[in-house]
């Protein structure tokens, strides 16, 4: 578990410069990098944008589907005048692994492709000099791993990626690299709970610093008037007649923390916070005491040229899109977001389902995917994969608990809960993770189709389910759809007859469109058979009030393996890879504008 996972900012005592641009690329099939001197760099680079994934950028199938040892280096320059400060690497996602030189001297490894790492070069660096920073990276995938999957050696000898997961295994540095300079003794992280009414709201925070307890905490609002202050390492501003953080109305106060030694400052940290409550309550999902449901998407990382890589541009326009549409929340389908998207979605008021990368545990859905033909948890990987996946958990909380944004923790997607042996896994996993949200936000993880109100061992442990249903595309599809609604009406009777008395939402549900198919009457792959498999599930959704929310899959068409049910990717979008309208998308802003916000 990383220790602080604060954002980097700039301010009076703190510094922060991306590293963003052209890096030195290499190969490294052999993993003989260290060995060849490449700890200090080396010869004939591939010239590569970081941030991004290097796949899409060539020409040729080795490179793109490249699975192994890679390196990054980058020269940068500390100037003498940060003598006295810490100086840290902070890199946003290191997907799926790195190990981090600098001037050729070991500093860290990491593990885990989706969330930030820092690096303490402070003794490392020549400061008024050039230095250089070195990655040796790997992207394979294996079963004791998240994102699980296998890696395949083929008769040549090259490693192909075995992914059990519907997402193409995109690589590299797919987020910002930040060089910071911050105070020796310097606050490192702060957390904060609510409790609002209409007229007065209290913020609860914590704050945390490497030396000394002396802080000086204020709250202002958007016009930068303060309207709380409070001392010390924990305590509560109290605002009276507040702006609450309201769901498609945001409003944002600034938290400013300074860490104070003999009466002067040493350490800032600012930060916007919503003022709002998360609680699920019965079958509702409620924000500041208000029921909400839920209309929205699962989406992926996922855009042309530079793959995964986080992209302001495609964010902002997802963002449109979602506002345009009518979408109030969306999951971080599977695995946690870059933080600027937290952040925009602080701005505009969208709902987070913020899932960690505990992707494939199980069966692969779809038969072209590599998948097992076992109980994931009867594995020899489990405990092994259980140390990896705790830790993620700790740090997707850890880095994301500030964003009023964030509404559920997703602990895992479609996992194998059919099994005895998954329960004690999710014993551990939920007992182990129930104190690490302040906000103690609702846990929960999909369910996979196997995964019925019948069949799963494992319903005891989610705070809210997250369905994910394919009738009328895996199964009962076509001209059989109403073989599928009726198959989807009986399972939630199942829901409705029993004593379970939480919301119910749905995850995952659509159906391939080829954008421009048009058939009269439809055929599956058509944009009139998107909408029809739609309507079907909004008919069901509106038959049972414990339906709290609709997520279809996905917001937008994303690359996947290649494979004989996918062409060149998934085609679930409502919206295509370049971000324009499939014909369901119109279906769906009709639908939704006309649902009030708490239907
Ligand atoms: C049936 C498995 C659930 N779901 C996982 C998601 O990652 C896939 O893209 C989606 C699909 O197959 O379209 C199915």
């Amino acid at each position: 578990m990383e220790k602080g996972l604060l954002y980097p900012v700039t301010n009076k005592f703190r510094q922060d410069q991306k590293l963003d641009g052209l890096w030195d690329f290499k190969f490294d099939p052999s993993a003989e990098g260290e060995k060849k001197g490449w700890t200090t760099g080396f010869g004939d680079p591939i010239k590569m944008p970081v941030p991004a994934s290097f796949n899409d950028f060539f020409t040729d199938k080795d490179s793109r589907e490249y699975t192994g040892d890679f390196w990054y280096a980058k020269k940068f320059f500390v100037p003498d005048y940060m003598k006295d400060k810490m100086i840290e690497l902070r890199f946003g996602a290191a997907t799926h692994r790195a190990t981090v030189y600098v001037n050729g001297q070991e500093i860290r490894s990491h593990e885990g492709g989706f969330l930030p790492f820092t690096a303490d070069i402070t003794t490392a660096i020549k400061l008024g000099e050039e230095n250089i920073v070195t990655l040796k990276m790997n992207n394979e995938l294996h079963r004791d791993a998240l994102p699980a999957g296998d890696t395949a050696i083929l008769k040549n000898g090259k490693k192909m990626s075995k992914p059990f997961f519907d997402f193409y295994n995109y690589s590299g540095l797919n987020r910002s690299v930040h060089l910071m300079a911050i105070p020796k003794e310097n606050i490192y992280d702060y957390s904060t709970t609510y409790d609002v009414s209409e007229n007065q709201a209290t913020v609860h925070y914590d704050v945390k610093a490497t030396a000394g307890s002396n802080f000086m905490v204020s709250l202002a609002d958007e016009d930068g008037q303060i309207v709380a202050t409070s001392e010390g390492q924990s305590g509560d501003l109290v605002v009276e007649n507040p702006t609450l953080w309201q769901v498609r109305d945001a409003y944002l106060y600034t938290i400013k923390f300074e860490l104070v030694e003999n009466g002067q400052t040493v350490d800032e940290y600012s930060d916007e916070i919503g003022l709002r409550t998360i609680e699920v309550k019965g079958h509702q999902i409620l924000v500041n005491h208000k029921s909400v449901y839920l209309r929205g998407f699962g989406r992926h990382e996922d855009s042309i040229y530079a793959g995964r890589a986080f992209d302001l541009n495609v964010e902002r326009r997802d963002m449109n899109l979602m506002k345009w549409i009518g979408a109030n929340s969306f999951r971080s389908s599977h695995y946690p977001y870059d933080e600027q998207v937290y952040k925009f979605a602080d701005r505009e008021g969208i709902l987070i389902i913020d899932e960690v990368p505990a992707v494939g545990f199980k069966m692969a859905a779809a038969s072209f995917l590599g998948g097992l033909n076992q109980s994931f948890f009867d594995g020899d990987w489990v405990d092994e994969l259980y140390k990896k996946h705790i830790d993620q958990v700790k740090d997707m909380i850890q880095r994301d608990k500030n964003h009023p944004s964030v509404l559920a923790w997703s602990l895992c997607n479609e996992p194998d809960t059919s099994t005895d042996s998954a329960v004690p896994y999710f014993t551990k996993l939920f007992n182990d993770s129930k104190e690490l949200d302040p906000e103690k936000r609702p846990r929960t993880f999909t369910l996979n189709e196997d995964d019925t109100f019948e069949a799963s061992k494992c319903l005891q442990f989610p705070d809210l389910y997250l369905l994910n249903r394919y009738p009328g595309w895996y199964h009962k599809w076509g001209y059989e759809i109403s073989d599928g609604e009726a198959g989807l009406r009986a399972e939630l009777d199942e829901w409705k007859n029993s004593d379970i008395d939480k919301p119910i939402v749905f995850s995952e549900y659509g159906a391939d469109t080829e954008p421009g198919l048009h058939k009269l009457p439809s055929i599956m792959w058509s944009e009139e058979y998107q909408i029809e498999l739609l309507d079907m599930f909004d008919r069901v959704f509106d038959s049972y009030d414990f339906v709290r929310g609709e997520q279809p899959w996905n917001l937008a068409d994303f690359q996947t393996v290649e494979g004989n049910m996918r062409v060149n990717g998934n085609k679930k979008g409502i919206f295509t890879r370049d971000r324009q309208p499939k014909a369901a998308a119109f279906f769906l802003k009709k639908r939704w504008t006309s649902l009030p916000l708490d239907y």
